[in-house]
């Protein structure tokens, strides 16, 4: 592969293994576009909340799926997320749309609506990009040049993620972390799954520096035709 060909790189994985973090340096070292998905689903998961929509109910979800207008942008230095207009960066990381987003994320038609947003985005890449989520290299993108999965214990994660919201309580971290998992590797349709053909990464002993260096170089093999 020549490296003026767009790249389409495809990181999955559980909650706390480092996607969006792996990703967005990746594709800023790299010169490539960055799709964080799973803030789509967090997007429209904030949506269905704020418009009252029943949480419980897939019929209901589904009835009002093609509704919001999401647009996610694709710079990896400054990712951003917005619907009808509105910026909800700081509004999807909270806990309320946290603990909402497997059920939404679950309903077929929530995810034919984004899965086709995101192939019209990594379409429109011209250098190439990196995409980041659960079903990437399954569903979305099952051609991609690169598929990396990204694993690390829940111990590892959960400390991870304990780091990041002040005073969180580390089992309970890990408790959530297991279920989320758990809801989004057993639903019907895309569920989290690695790809036959994705290069596993075990993230638990390594530096965020150290697997951004390992997915850069596999990218960088995959270019040069090795
Ligand atoms: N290899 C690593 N070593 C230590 N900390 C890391 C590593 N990779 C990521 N982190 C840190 O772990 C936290 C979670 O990382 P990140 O948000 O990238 O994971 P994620 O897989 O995208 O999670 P989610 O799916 O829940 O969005 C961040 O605080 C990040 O800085
Ligand atoms: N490709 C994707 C990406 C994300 N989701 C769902 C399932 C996750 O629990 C949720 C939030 O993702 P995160 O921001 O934590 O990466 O979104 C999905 O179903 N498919």
């Amino acid at each position: 592969m020549e490296s003026a060909t767009p790249v389409i790189v495809a990181i999955d994985g559980p909650s706390g293994t480092g996607k969006s973090s792996t990703s967005k340096a990746v594709a800023a070292q790299l010169g490539l576009s960055y799709l964080d998905t799973g803030a789509q689903y967090r997007a429209i998961t904030w949506w269905m909340v704020n418009n009252g929509i029943d949480i419980e109910d897939p019929s209901a979800i589904a009835a009002v799926a093609g509704k919001p207008e999401i647009v996610s942008g694709t710079d990896p230095k400054a990712p951003a997320i917005m619907v009808d207009g509105v910026d909800v960066a700081r509004q999807i990381r909270e806990q309320d749309v946290t603990s909402k987003v497997s059920a939404v994320s679950a309903v077929p038609e929530v995810r034919a609506r984004i899965t086709e947003l995101q192939r019209n985005i990594a379409a429109a890449a011209a250098k190439g990009i990196v995409v980041e989520g659960r079903d990437i290299g399954t569903t979305v993108l099952p051609g991609a040049d690169v598929k990396i999965f990204l694993t690390a214990s829940p111990e590892a994660r959960a400390a991870r993620r304990s780091g990041e919201l002040k005073n969180a309580d580390l089992d309970a971290t890990r408790e959530a972390l297991v279920k989320r998992d758990a809801a989004d590797s057993s639903r019907k349709v895309a569920p989290l799954a690695k790809a036959d053909d994705a290069i596993e990464v075990d993230t638990t002993e390594l530096t965020l520096q150290q697997v951004v260096e390992c997915v850069v170089t596999l990218i960088e093999e995959k270019r040069a035709g090795k």
